[in-house]
């Protein structure tokens, strides 16, 4: 991806995923895989001093834990002071050095993500250092049913993930998968789906892989984001907005700050590019809840037909309302 390669930030990939769902597992397997890359690691485990630490393989790597609480809620400022320290060490002048590629956080299979991801945009030294690359959630295919009945955390983790991780695929049978696969689609249609064991899988599909390009996942599956099922109830949805039509950009503000006024709260996680009337550039534009960030990415390029594209995944979404906001904001 040229803008992977001209961004200087450091990519930050985050692991979530219910508990015992493999995402230890996976990082050791990022950690011993074959990639040639440094990797910075920040574990944080819930009331375990130490506990992952002697889990994690790779006594080369950066570890860092938190152990005070979990990530989402005490110790966000810690997230920020050990991704400041990182920075340091990499960029900074003082004595101690650390040279790496990436960070990779795991998070606890308690924790919603979303005070995780929001640190890369909230705080601006971090977001100026760091790159949130992908979430990443990995789902025990054995009990994910249960813990998605039972609990907003499994879902909300499903909601963000940029990347879901069918895992423990031996303990169940393909129908259940195909149910499982169809239910994690219908809450979260903009994430890559993979089924693995033992958390394994080709790294270049969780790894650098620019989470917010949507462009990148359409050229792998076209038409994945229009994907749609009703069959299950679930609160957690994800519409797909599309129009080739430019868009004016005053009533596009308008547009989000009405929803970020009336359903900030029910959107999980929105991203995706817009083709704003009079720019040369697409525009990027993503969010978690009420944070929102747009920049003006890459140029059209010749030949390619300008194209708003996003996706909105939250609970209870008023698809209407979405639809008919934004059917406003086309130009005239
Ligand atoms: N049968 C089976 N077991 C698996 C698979 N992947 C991981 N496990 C096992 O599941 C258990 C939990 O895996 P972990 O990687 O520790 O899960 P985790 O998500 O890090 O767990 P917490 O940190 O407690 O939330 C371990 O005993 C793994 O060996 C799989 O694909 N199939």
């Amino acid at each position: 991806m040229p803008e992977a390669i001209q961004d200087p930030r450091i990519p930050v990939s985050v692991l979530t995923g219910f508990l015992g769902a493999g995402k230890t597992t996976l990082l050791n397997y990022i950690l011993t895989a074959d990639h040639g890359q440094k990797i910075a690691v920040i574990v944080n485990e819930f009331g375990e001093v130490g506990i992952d630490n002697q889990l994690v393989v790779g006594a080369d790597e950066e570890i860092f834990e938190m152990n005070n609480g979990c990530i989402c809620c005490t110790v966000r400022g810690d997230l920020i002071r050990i991704l400041g320290d990182l920075a340091e060490a990499k960029f900074g002048k003082g004595k101690r050095k650390a040279d790496f590629d990436r960070v990779v956080i795991e998070t606890t299979g308690l924790a919603d993500p979303a005070p995780v991801a929001q640190t890369f945009f909230v705080d601006p030294e971090i977001a100026d250092r760091f790159k949130l690359d992908a979430i990443v959630t990995v789902v025990d295919a054995k009990h994910a049913d249960q813990h998605l009945d039972e609990g907003h955390e499994a879902q909300e983790q499903v909601a963000f993930a940029d990347v879901l991780l069918l895992n423990k695929t031996d303990l169940v049978s393909e129908e259940e998968l195909q149910k499982l696969e169809q239910r994690l689609r219908s809450m979260n249609s903009a994430a890559k789906l993979h089924r693995t064991r033992q958390s394994q899988i080709d790294l270049q599909h969780v790894l650098g892989i620019n989470a917010f390009d949507l462009e990148q996942k359409l050229e792998i599956d076209p038409g994945f984001l229009e994907e749609e099922d009703h069959e299950h109830d679930d609160e957690v949805t994800s519409v797909f907005f599309r129009e080739t039509r430019p868009l004016d950009l005053n009533q596009v503000e308008l547009f989000i700050n009405e929803w970020l006024a009336e359903h900030g709260a029910d959107t999980f996680r929105y991203k995706g590019v817009l083709n704003i009337k009079g720019a040369k550039q697409r525009i990027v534009f993503q969010g978690i809840h009420m944070l929102f960030a747009s920049y003006p990415d890459r140029a059209w390029k010749p030949g390619e037909v300008p194209v708003s594209e996003f996706v909105v995944i939250g609970r209870n979404l008023d698809e209407q309302w979405f639809r008919e906001q934004f059917a406003r904001c086309v130009a005239s």
